[in-house]
């Protein structure tokens, strides 16, 4: 089954900038969503690098208003199912698997998988995926990179995310296949764990005004 185009791009062109998030204590999900909705950013990616991750996307999609939430770091059928279940409206993956996309043909909740290479692009192409994932962005060769794949790959349009920052964002957003970038610098673990919403909101509303 392929992509549904319409409703990833409705994630990756909500704003220019996707927090990444690893959230440790779910407390403090619901302010620290409504601090990045406050600054402009409603798609949210909480990764599943945390026992409590699932606690915190069910918190913000059940209490915050605005809030894009999706589950990142999911690797495997299960981590799929369990994030729906909590209320992921978008699933993201560092990498792709043939398993992961079988599971993603089960569900509605769409899925921005990851690829770093020409041939892992061109394998989801070939699964009908024309919306990825660019990881680790600036590890992988960085914007000159990610821009010498548009005109071979024309079809493929990018959320460039590791390493990605203020500074850099805008290089990547000038180019012709990306379309949003992601990144932990708005809401790092030091920024939740010491409760800095309005350094968060702050941070958020300088991305979301990002231009490319
Ligand atoms: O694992 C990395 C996350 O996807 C975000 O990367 P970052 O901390 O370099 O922004
Ligand atoms: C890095 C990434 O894409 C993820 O954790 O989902």
């Amino acid at each position: 089954m392929a992509q549904d185009i319409e409703k990833i791009e409705k994630v990756m062109c909500a704003a220019p900038v996707i927090p990444v998030l690893v959230v440790e204590d779910p407390k403090k999900a619901v302010p620290m969503a409504e601090a990045l909705v406050r600054g402009g950013l409603p798609a949210i990616e909480i990764t599943l690098r945390t026992p409590h991750a699932l606690e915190a996307i069910n918190a913000v999609n059940e209490h915050v208003e605005g809030a894009i939430v999706g589950a990142g770091t999911v690797l495997d059928d299960r981590q799929y199912d369990a994030a729906v279940s909590a209320g992921a409206r978008f699933i993201v993956s560092p990498g792709a698997t043939e398993a992961l996309l079988d599971a993603a043909d089960q569900h509605s909740v769409p899925l921005l998988p990851g690829a770093a290479t020409a041939s892992e692009v061109m394998f989801l192409l070939e699964r009908g995926y024309q919306r990825l994932k660019f990881f680790p962005a600036e590890q992988a060769g960085g914007a000159s990179y990610l821009k010498s794949l548009s005109s071979p790959l024309a079809a493929a349009k990018f959320c460039p995310t590791g390493g990605v920052s203020l500074d850099k964002a805008p290089d990547y957003l000038k180019l012709p296949n990306v379309l949003c970038v992601g990144g932990s610098w708005i809401a790092d673990a030091k920024a939740i764990a010491e409760e800095d919403w309005s350094g968060i909101e702050e941070r958020a509303r300088a991305a979301a005004g990002i231009k490319g």
